[in-house]
């Protein structure tokens, strides 16, 4: 595409087919080589948009654009970082004196595709922490290769983020758990994994992380903890469990075959996300917090009478309805990160 919204063709033909160079080239003509060699009329700023787009992975420098975009449009750095599942939405809302920034608007932002997931980061307050939201998350079966889907992490990062809370919807495995159960995520099986599939595939940028991060303890154990706690105080630890999540590719949902594998494994919940995104905040150092709300029950025997066919609706719905006790979770819990000092500071080295 030209500025003007026209497609070049190979020949440096517009495709109205009139004239060989679009009317505003002289305007252009500081193209870099590489846009010359392809006869493209590309600005240099719009030619390296349209390749950030196509590529894989985000150059250090464009996601710390993306993160001064973002801390010089709110005011605000944040400190703690929240990323909605399916129909989890509301956790955002909670945000006071937000500054919202449509995914659209953000510059080399990918755009949300998924019903429950509306396209918007937030910043703000919440319990008088300073944290930024994201309503809608990004999956790889809507086609982002993995390094796209958690850039949103590292942008976290380069604003300040020091905590990720990452939450999902997802299926019971588990037969223990309910409907509307919350499962603190303690560990995760990266299915995407085993097929060859990262977020850190391709070069390492050491300003983010090492080339081969460890991954055991990824998940904070003293906010597990104090989320136990948090549980119990609101009479809702009959309702939580700790347990393993895996991610599967989606967008089907698995096979009574798979379910079966996948509890075999170890694994509680399974959804279709998270997993790159906690890969991502560790490999930069970012502490996590991660939880299913457990939106529907897996069957895992081909003569179950129920029908059990998990669908989309009924995962939103029931989000809706327990969106309440999971904003409440997350407000006490920040409250609780919010009394402790900065990390880096003396004091906080001994705690989370
Ligand atoms: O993981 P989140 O984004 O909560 O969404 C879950 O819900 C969708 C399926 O209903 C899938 O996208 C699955 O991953
Ligand atoms: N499987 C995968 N992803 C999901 C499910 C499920 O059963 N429920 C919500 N997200």
């Amino acid at each position: 595409m030209t500025g003007s919204g026209k497609v070049a063709t190979s020949n440096g033909n517009h495709s109205n087919g009139h004239s060989n160079k679009p009317a505003d080239y002289t305007a252009r003509e500081n193209q870099t080589d590489e846009a010359k060699k392809i006869q493209c009329y590309l600005t240099p700023e719009e030619f390296r948009a349209v390749r950030i787009m196509q590529e894989d992975t985000y150059p250090y420098e464009v996601i710390q654009e993306i993160a001064d975009f973002i801390v010089k449009g709110s005011g605000m750095r944040p400190r703690i970082g929240i990323i909605c599942g399916s129909g989890l939405g509301s956790l955002a809302d909670i945000i006071q004196d937000a500054k919202v920034f449509e995914y659209e608007k953000i510059p080399n932002f990918p755009v949300s595709t998924v019903e429950g997931h509306a396209g918007k980061l937030v910043v703000g307050n919440l319990e008088g922490a300073c944290v930024m939201a994201m309503q809608g998350r990004f999956h790889f079966y809507e086609g982002y290769p993995l390094a796209k889907c958690s850039m949103p992490v590292r942008v976290m990062k380069l604003c300040g983020v020091e905590y990720l809370f990452a939450t999902n919807a997802a299926g019971g495995i588990n037969p223990k758990y309910m409907v509307g159960d919350i499962m603190l995520m303690h560990d995760h099986v990266n299915m995407l994994g085993f097929a060859g599939n990262s977020p850190l595939q391709g070069p390492n940028d050491p300003r983010f992380g090492p080339r081969f991060p460890a991954l055991v303890n990824s998940y904070n154990k003293d906010l597990i903890n104090k989320a136990l706690e948090i549980g119990k105080a609101m009479g809702i630890e009959s309702n939580m469990h700790v347990g393993v999540y895996s991610c599967l590719g989606g967008p089907t949902y698995e096979t009574i075959a798979e379910l079966k594998a996948l509890r075999l494994m170890g694994v509680d919940a399974v959804g279709m996300s998270t997993v790159h995104e906690v890969i991502t905040a560790r490999h930069c150092d970012m502490k996590v917090f991660a939880f299913s709300l457990i939106t529907n029950k897996c069957s895992i025997e081909y003569d179950d009478k129920r029908d059990q066919e998990a669908n989309h609706e009924e995962v939103m719905a029931v989000a809706k309805n327990r969106q309440k006790a999971c904003c409440e979770l997350v407000s006490r819990l920040i409250r609780e990160i919010h009394a402790m000092p900065p990390s880096g500071t003396q004091a906080a080295k001994t705690g989370v």
